[in-house]
Protein backbone atom coordinates (compact mmCIF):
# COMPACT_ATOMS: atom_id res chain seq x y z
CA UNK A 1 0.00 0.00 0.00
CA UNK A 2 1.54 3.43 -0.87
CA UNK A 3 1.72 6.35 1.22
CA UNK A 4 -1.66 8.36 2.66
CA UNK A 5 -1.71 12.40 3.02
CA UNK A 6 -3.71 13.49 5.62
CA UNK A 7 -4.07 17.58 6.14
CA UNK A 8 -5.13 19.27 8.93
CA UNK A 9 -6.26 22.50 9.24
CA UNK A 10 -3.84 23.66 6.70
CA UNK A 11 -3.68 27.65 6.19
CA UNK A 12 -0.72 29.26 4.34
CA UNK A 13 0.17 32.49 3.51
CA UNK A 14 2.60 34.47 1.09
CA UNK A 15 3.25 38.10 3.70
CA UNK A 16 0.01 38.97 4.54
CA UNK A 17 -2.08 37.48 1.51
CA UNK A 18 -3.79 33.77 2.97
CA UNK A 19 -3.48 31.67 -0.14
CA UNK A 20 -4.83 28.59 1.60
CA UNK A 21 -8.03 28.67 3.80
CA UNK A 22 -8.46 25.71 6.77
CA UNK A 23 -8.07 22.72 4.67
CA UNK A 24 -8.83 19.21 5.52
CA UNK A 25 -8.07 16.39 3.53
CA UNK A 26 -7.72 12.83 3.20
CA UNK A 27 -5.56 11.68 0.36
CA UNK A 28 -5.41 7.64 -0.36
CA UNK A 29 -2.61 5.54 -1.76
CA UNK A 30 -2.81 4.08 -4.82
CA UNK A 31 -5.24 6.46 -6.14
CA UNK A 32 -4.86 9.25 -8.64
CA UNK A 33 -5.87 12.65 -7.44
CA UNK A 34 -7.20 15.93 -9.75
CA UNK A 35 -6.91 19.12 -8.06
CA UNK A 36 -9.06 21.73 -10.24
CA UNK A 37 -9.99 25.18 -9.53
CA UNK A 38 -9.92 28.86 -11.40
CA UNK A 39 -6.48 30.31 -11.74
CA UNK A 40 -5.15 31.83 -8.90
CA UNK A 41 -7.82 29.72 -6.37
CA UNK A 42 -4.67 28.04 -4.75
CA UNK A 43 -3.97 24.96 -6.70
CA UNK A 44 -0.22 25.10 -7.12
CA UNK A 45 0.75 26.17 -3.63
CA UNK A 46 -1.25 23.35 -2.00
CA UNK A 47 0.78 21.03 -4.12
CA UNK A 48 3.87 22.82 -3.28
CA UNK A 49 3.07 22.20 0.02
CA UNK A 50 3.14 18.78 0.25
CA UNK A 51 7.24 18.39 -1.34
CA UNK A 52 8.16 21.46 1.26
CA UNK A 53 8.87 23.91 -2.21
CA UNK A 54 6.99 27.09 -0.65
CA UNK A 55 10.42 26.68 1.98
CA UNK A 56 12.12 28.30 -1.05
CA UNK A 57 9.38 31.38 -0.57
CA UNK A 58 11.14 34.09 1.77
CA UNK A 59 7.74 35.66 3.00
CA UNK A 60 5.77 32.15 2.51
CA UNK A 61 4.42 30.28 5.81
CA UNK A 62 2.38 27.40 6.62
CA UNK A 63 -0.19 26.45 9.63
CA UNK A 64 -1.47 23.11 10.45
CA UNK A 65 0.10 19.83 9.56
CA UNK A 66 0.34 17.57 6.58
CA UNK A 67 1.16 14.01 7.44
CA UNK A 68 2.61 11.29 5.14
CA UNK A 69 1.63 8.08 7.24
CA UNK A 70 2.47 9.22 10.61
CA UNK A 71 4.92 12.24 9.87
CA UNK A 72 3.98 16.13 10.21
CA UNK A 73 5.97 17.02 7.25
CA UNK A 74 5.48 20.60 8.49
CA UNK A 75 7.67 20.38 11.18
CA UNK A 76 10.55 22.21 10.95
CA UNK A 77 12.87 19.24 11.93
CA UNK A 78 11.97 17.38 8.79
CA UNK A 79 15.06 17.12 6.91
CA UNK A 80 13.68 18.45 3.21
CA UNK A 81 16.07 16.46 0.88
CA UNK A 82 14.44 13.17 2.52
CA UNK A 83 10.90 14.82 1.60
CA UNK A 84 12.09 15.94 -1.95
CA UNK A 85 13.15 12.19 -2.59
CA UNK A 86 9.81 10.90 -0.87
CA UNK A 87 8.03 13.47 -3.03
CA UNK A 88 8.15 13.71 -6.42
CA UNK A 89 7.58 16.53 -8.82
CA UNK A 90 6.37 16.87 -12.16
CA UNK A 91 6.11 20.50 -13.65
CA UNK A 92 3.72 22.10 -16.78
CA UNK A 93 6.79 22.54 -18.82
CA UNK A 94 9.44 19.51 -19.57
CA UNK A 95 12.44 20.56 -17.88
CA UNK A 96 14.97 18.22 -18.33
CA UNK A 97 18.62 19.06 -17.98
CA UNK A 98 21.13 20.34 -20.47
CA UNK A 99 22.61 16.70 -20.38
CA UNK A 100 22.90 13.13 -22.05
CA UNK A 101 19.39 11.00 -21.62
CA UNK A 102 20.92 8.97 -19.60
CA UNK A 103 22.19 11.49 -16.96
CA UNK A 104 18.86 13.04 -16.63
CA UNK A 105 17.83 9.78 -15.09
CA UNK A 106 21.33 8.97 -13.12
CA UNK A 107 21.22 12.98 -11.56
CA UNK A 108 18.75 11.87 -8.53
CA UNK A 109 20.50 8.12 -7.73
CA UNK A 110 23.91 9.70 -8.40
CA UNK A 111 23.09 12.61 -5.96
CA UNK A 112 21.49 10.24 -3.24
CA UNK A 113 25.17 8.36 -3.59
CA UNK A 114 24.46 5.87 -6.07
CA UNK A 115 27.69 5.57 -7.85
CA UNK A 116 28.21 1.86 -9.38
CA UNK A 117 27.64 2.07 -13.42
CA UNK A 118 26.05 -1.41 -13.19
CA UNK A 119 23.71 -0.41 -10.83
CA UNK A 120 22.82 2.91 -12.46
CA UNK A 121 22.56 1.00 -15.43
CA UNK A 122 19.61 -0.52 -14.11
CA UNK A 123 17.94 2.12 -12.69
CA UNK A 124 18.35 4.20 -16.49
CA UNK A 125 16.78 1.03 -18.14
CA UNK A 126 13.64 0.43 -15.65
CA UNK A 127 12.69 4.27 -15.20
CA UNK A 128 12.67 4.66 -18.77
CA UNK A 129 10.64 1.25 -19.07
CA UNK A 130 8.40 2.44 -16.78
CA UNK A 131 7.42 6.05 -18.80
CA UNK A 132 7.65 3.76 -22.14
CA UNK A 133 10.64 5.92 -23.11
CA UNK A 134 12.80 2.56 -23.39
CA UNK A 135 12.56 1.54 -26.95
CA UNK A 136 12.37 4.77 -28.41
CA UNK A 137 15.72 5.79 -26.62
CA UNK A 138 17.76 2.52 -25.74
CA UNK A 139 19.97 3.20 -28.26
CA UNK A 140 20.86 7.19 -27.50
CA UNK A 141 21.09 7.06 -24.44
CA UNK A 142 24.11 9.49 -24.86
CA UNK A 143 22.42 12.10 -26.57
CA UNK A 144 21.18 15.39 -26.03
CA UNK A 145 17.74 15.25 -23.31
CA UNK A 146 17.06 18.37 -25.05
CA UNK A 147 17.10 16.64 -28.52
CA UNK A 148 14.05 14.63 -27.37
CA UNK A 149 10.28 15.92 -28.58
CA UNK A 150 8.12 17.79 -25.73
CA UNK A 151 5.69 14.70 -24.94
CA UNK A 152 9.34 12.32 -24.38
CA UNK A 153 10.93 15.42 -22.40
CA UNK A 154 7.69 15.22 -20.04
CA UNK A 155 8.12 11.27 -20.10
CA UNK A 156 11.70 11.51 -19.53
CA UNK A 157 10.87 14.08 -16.40
CA UNK A 158 8.66 11.48 -15.03
CA UNK A 159 11.11 8.77 -15.30
CA UNK A 160 13.61 10.92 -13.47
CA UNK A 161 11.25 11.81 -10.97
CA UNK A 162 10.57 7.84 -10.53
CA UNK A 163 14.01 7.20 -10.52
CA UNK A 164 14.83 7.84 -7.39
CA UNK A 165 12.01 5.92 -6.00
CA UNK A 166 9.14 8.12 -4.54
CA UNK A 167 6.11 7.33 -2.73
CA UNK A 168 4.27 10.43 -4.17
CA UNK A 169 4.35 12.42 -7.36
CA UNK A 170 3.01 15.76 -8.10
CA UNK A 171 2.35 17.01 -11.35
CA UNK A 172 1.46 20.88 -11.88
CA UNK A 173 -0.54 20.37 -15.35
CA UNK A 174 1.92 18.22 -16.58
CA UNK A 175 0.43 17.94 -20.43
CA UNK A 176 -0.35 21.52 -20.62
CA UNK A 177 2.69 21.83 -23.12
CA UNK A 178 1.60 18.82 -24.90
CA UNK A 179 -0.40 17.68 -27.96
CA UNK A 180 -2.98 15.31 -27.81
CA UNK A 181 -1.32 12.53 -28.91
CA UNK A 182 1.64 12.94 -26.47
CA UNK A 183 -1.08 14.17 -24.11
CA UNK A 184 -2.65 10.65 -24.36
CA UNK A 185 0.23 8.62 -23.25
CA UNK A 186 1.13 10.53 -20.51
CA UNK A 187 -2.37 10.14 -18.99
CA UNK A 188 -2.00 6.48 -19.38
CA UNK A 189 1.46 6.39 -17.49
CA UNK A 190 -0.16 8.27 -15.17
CA UNK A 191 -3.18 5.42 -14.54
CA UNK A 192 -0.17 2.45 -14.81
CA UNK A 193 1.64 4.16 -12.39
CA UNK A 194 -1.06 4.78 -9.28
CA UNK A 195 -0.26 0.91 -8.92
CA UNK A 196 2.96 1.63 -7.33
CA UNK A 197 2.15 5.24 -6.24
CA UNK A 198 0.46 8.05 -4.78
CA UNK A 199 -0.41 10.49 -7.33
CA UNK A 200 -1.60 14.13 -7.24
CA UNK A 201 -2.89 16.47 -10.07
CA UNK A 202 -3.05 20.09 -11.33
CA UNK A 203 -5.24 19.84 -14.14
CA UNK A 204 -7.38 22.85 -15.88
CA UNK A 205 -8.90 19.90 -18.29
CA UNK A 206 -11.86 19.02 -16.68
CA UNK A 207 -12.64 15.90 -19.20
CA UNK A 208 -8.37 15.37 -17.89
CA UNK A 209 -9.81 14.93 -14.30
CA UNK A 210 -12.50 12.56 -15.09
CA UNK A 211 -10.78 10.87 -17.56
CA UNK A 212 -7.68 10.09 -15.31
CA UNK A 213 -8.78 10.45 -11.33
CA UNK A 214 -10.43 8.68 -8.91
CA UNK A 215 -10.85 11.60 -6.31
CA UNK A 216 -11.31 15.22 -7.34
CA UNK A 217 -10.83 18.46 -5.14
CA UNK A 218 -12.04 21.69 -6.49
CA UNK A 219 -10.70 24.59 -4.83
CA UNK A 220 -12.26 28.12 -4.82
CA UNK A 221 -10.35 31.12 -3.49
CA UNK A 222 -8.26 29.47 -1.47
CA UNK A 223 -10.80 27.24 -0.12
CA UNK A 224 -11.75 23.51 -0.38
CA UNK A 225 -15.43 23.89 -1.47
CA UNK A 226 -15.59 19.93 -2.44
CA UNK A 227 -13.71 16.55 -2.73
CA UNK A 228 -15.20 12.84 -3.12
CA UNK A 229 -14.68 10.44 -6.16
CA UNK A 230 -14.42 11.90 -9.15
CA UNK A 231 -17.58 10.06 -10.75
CA UNK A 232 -19.59 11.49 -8.02
CA UNK A 233 -18.76 14.91 -8.41
CA UNK A 234 -19.00 15.45 -12.33
CA UNK A 235 -22.68 13.53 -12.43
CA UNK A 236 -23.81 15.36 -8.84
CA UNK A 237 -22.03 17.76 -7.27
CA UNK A 238 -22.74 18.61 -3.40
CA UNK A 239 -22.33 22.52 -4.22
CA UNK A 240 -23.56 24.75 -6.49
CA UNK A 241 -20.16 26.76 -6.90
CA UNK A 242 -18.74 23.24 -8.10
CA UNK A 243 -21.40 22.52 -10.64
CA UNK A 244 -20.87 26.03 -12.17
CA UNK A 245 -17.26 25.61 -12.48
CA UNK A 246 -17.37 22.24 -14.22
CA UNK A 247 -20.22 22.74 -16.72
CA UNK A 248 -18.14 25.86 -17.51
CA UNK A 249 -20.39 28.59 -15.96
CA UNK A 250 -17.26 30.14 -14.39
CA UNK A 251 -13.69 30.13 -14.13
N1 LIG B 1 5.67 33.50 -4.85
C1 LIG B 1 4.52 34.09 -4.56
N2 LIG B 1 4.49 35.21 -3.81
C2 LIG B 1 3.33 35.81 -3.50
N3 LIG B 1 2.12 35.38 -3.92
C3 LIG B 1 2.08 34.27 -4.68
C4 LIG B 1 3.28 33.56 -5.05
N4 LIG B 1 2.92 32.50 -5.82
C5 LIG B 1 1.57 32.55 -5.91
N5 LIG B 1 1.06 33.60 -5.24
C6 LIG B 1 -0.38 33.97 -5.11
O1 LIG B 1 -1.04 32.89 -4.49
C7 LIG B 1 -2.34 32.70 -5.05
C8 LIG B 1 -2.49 31.25 -5.48
O2 LIG B 1 -1.61 30.97 -6.55
P1 LIG B 1 -1.43 29.51 -7.15
O3 LIG B 1 -0.32 29.57 -8.15
O4 LIG B 1 -1.32 28.53 -6.05
O5 LIG B 1 -2.84 29.31 -7.88
P2 LIG B 1 -3.30 28.20 -8.92
O6 LIG B 1 -4.65 27.78 -8.51
O7 LIG B 1 -2.29 27.14 -9.03
O8 LIG B 1 -3.37 29.04 -10.26
P3 LIG B 1 -3.11 28.60 -11.80
O9 LIG B 1 -4.22 27.66 -12.14
O10 LIG B 1 -3.21 29.88 -12.55
O11 LIG B 1 -1.75 27.96 -11.87
C9 LIG B 1 -2.46 33.72 -6.17
O12 LIG B 1 -3.18 34.81 -5.67
C10 LIG B 1 -1.03 34.10 -6.47
O13 LIG B 1 -0.98 35.42 -6.91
Amino acid sequence: MTTKIKVENLNFFYGEHQVLKNINMNIEGNQVTSLIGPSGCGKTTFLRNINRMNDLIEEARAEGAIFLDNENILLDTVDVVQLRKKVGMVFQRPNPFPMSIFDNIAYGPRIHGIKDKHKLDNIVEHSLKSVGLWDEVKDRLKDSALRLSGGQQQRLCIGRVLAVEPEIVLMDEPCSALDPISTMRVEDLILDLKKDYTIIIVTHNMQQAARISDSTAFFLSGELIEFGPTLEMFHTPKDKRTEDYITGRFG
